[in-house]
């Protein structure tokens, strides 16, 4: 009976009837459905009013449906968004250390729940749960950093002339709206509404259709931790739903993540109700191995950079430039460690890479992998189908890690965002070089360099045009450092204090105080030149 329990009853027995210890286990890889409605709204889960059609959600290990639901429509997205409004008002009147106090309490039961929410989200996501766990240590991490800026939003007050004085306040922006994409569901709602509940927004947040689930436990997790209803909602759909929430009047702001062409259309939308956004977009960074480098770790960090989520990150270093005298060592020690990563069920302790999104998208992945063999490329390993043993994972979207050598800066691989398991190797000779076909891309979302010569290494990240660029390491991210793109990767960023300037508004208070130039010379002067009839 609990292996087919749907999801809002999993999070109350998680809390009330069960063992601590039992109910994780008891979540397995082929058994959970959901069947409870997949909206929140006013805080509590509800079936949407209107619909603009209906999706599917998969469990990837094993290609079975595990949950059906409708997609929001526009009567739907206008009460989502008149809730919001509603819980903002009250939430907004809260002093920062209120809270402050409130999303400390949402972290805690983040932390306390970790392997449920992991385990959901690797059901839904297919990437394994060692990787799930991270990304929830990394959303909990995130409330708490964002709950401890809530109390310390401030303005400033400004000195002029004469003990006259003037001072900004920062504002929240009112209802804005998250829209995220399906590698990381949970972490993106959390880097996503942390910030702007902390600086006293509401948020209506839309999943990819792909990966409804997750956000639900979220929703839930902030009402329980004590946020007026209304505050968080989610709205289900696609792009019609996603469509009818950057329309919509009452919304401030669009926070999005996903491919540029979806980022794109966002910004038109939002440049037609002059709203403000943050895009959150793809990549093709590349990733620079000198010859200098610690080997062993060089191999890890490209593996790090490549293989994470199945490659489905918007931020890997797929573009492995090696310089010449290693290349063969690096390429033979890469395929080697690439062999050896654990593809299977990704509910098991030890596998280390799950099935993909869904099967067009592996289907797609693995059309990169026919093209870049036909423009040249050679696969030195993985590139296809895998299927597991196990019969039960036998409909999953499994396919092995790729490593292409004999790559080109033209081929489609090396200049197009895969996303999924490829790494493409090339080989360069000097740094000046590198650097000018590292930087030869429209992304600029991250970037990697991997030498023992420290000054080489920040000469060359302070050359490459890329948000984040990491230094023997790839794909470490914690919160207290700003995340996001240059050029078609996007512009704004998550995490870091950074994100408070742009969920809130600087209100400015004008001169105010004893100076008579300011309290009533300038405006006095001028009614009473005016009425004397000195102004013409
Ligand atoms: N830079 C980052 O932080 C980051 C993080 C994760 C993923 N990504 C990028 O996301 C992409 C993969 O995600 P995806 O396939 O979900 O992207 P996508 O652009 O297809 O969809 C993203 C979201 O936008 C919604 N959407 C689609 N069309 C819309 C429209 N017209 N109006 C409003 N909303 C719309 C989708 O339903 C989904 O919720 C990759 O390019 C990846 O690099 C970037
Ligand atoms: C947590 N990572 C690995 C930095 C990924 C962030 C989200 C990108 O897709």
């Amino acid at each position: 009976m609990f292996l087919r329990a749907g999801l809002a009853a999993l999070s109350t027995l998680s809390r009330t009837l069960r063992p601590a210890s039992a109910p994780i286990a008891a979540m397995s890889t082929g058994t959970f459905v959901v069947s409870q409605p997949l909206n929140y709204r006013g805080g509590a889960r509800v079936e949407p009013v209107d619909a603009s059609g209906t999706e599917k959600a998969f469990e990837p290990a094993t290609g079975r449906v595990i949950a059906t639901f409708t997609c929001s429509g526009e009567k739907e997205v206008n009460l989502a968004v008149q809730d919001a409004k509603a819980a903002f008002k009250i939430w907004s009147q809260k002093s920062g250390m209120e809270r402050c106090r409130i999303l400390l309490e949402a972290a805690r039961i983040i932390r306390e729940r970790k392997d449920e929410i992991a385990t959901v989200e690797t059901i839904n996501n297919g990437k394994s749960i060692f990787e799930a766990r991270w990304d929830i240590d990394t959303s909990w991490q995130c409330l708490e950093y964002y709950a401890g800026l809530a109390g310390s939003m401030a303005g400033e007050h400004i000195q002029l002339p004469g003990g006259s004085f003037g001072y900004t306040r920062r504002e929240p922006l009112g209802v804005c709206v998250g829209i995220g994409a399906w590698n990381y569901p949970f972490q993106i709602a959390c880097w996503k509404s942390a910030p702007a509940l902390a600086c006293g927004n509401a948020m209506v947040f839309k999943p990819s259709p792909f990966t409804p689930v997750s956000v639900l436990l979220l929703a839930e997790i902030y009402t329980e931790a004590g946020v007026p209803p209304g505050l968080f909602n989610v709205v289900q759909g696609g792009a019609a739903t996603g469509q009818f929430l950057c329309q919509h009047r009452d919304v401030a702001k669009v926070s999005f993540t996903g491919s540029v062409p979806t980022g794109s259309k966002i910004m038109e939308m939002s440049a037609k109700g002059i709203k403000p956004v943050t895009l959150e977009l793809g990549g093709k960074s590349p990733l620079i191995i000198f010859s200098d480098c610690d080997m062993k770790n060089a191999v890890k960090g490209a593996l790090m950079a490549n293989f994470l989520t199945q490659g489905e990150v918007c931020c890997n270093g797929t573009r492995v430039f090696v310089q010449k005298e290693i290349l063969d060592q690096f390429t033979e020690e890469v395929v080697k460690q690439t062999q050896r990563i654990k593809i299977g069920d990704p509910l098991l302790e030890d596998t280390r890479m799950g099935p993909l999104i869904n099967r067009p998208h592996l289907e797609r992945v693995l059309g990169f992998v026919k093209v870049a063999e036909e423009q040249g490329a050679k696969v030195l390993c993985g590139g296809d189908v895998f299927v597991p043993e196990d019969p039960k994972l036998k409909d999953g979207y499994y396919m092995r890690p790729c490593v292409l050598t004999n790559c080109r800066d033209d081929m489609t691989c090396v200049k197009e965002e895969i996303f999924g398991p490829v790494m493409s190797i090339l080989s360069f000779d000097t740094e000046a070089e590198v650097l000018e076909r590292a930087n030869d891309t429209t992304f600029g979302l991250a970037a990697g360099v991997f030498t023992r010569d420290i000054q080489r290494a920040h000469r060359v990240v302070a050359e490459l045009q890329a948000g984040m660029c990491f230094i023997n390491n790839y794909n470490v991210s914690p919160v207290e450092l700003p995340f996001g793109g240059y050029k078609k990767s996007g512009f704004g960023r998550e995490n870091g204090r950074v994100t408070i300037d742009q969920l809130s508004r600087l209100a400015v208070q004008p001169p105010a105080g004893s100076d008579p130039e300011y309290r009533s010379f300038r405006i006095g002067k001028w009614f009473s030149d005016a009425l004397n009839g000195s102004v013409s």
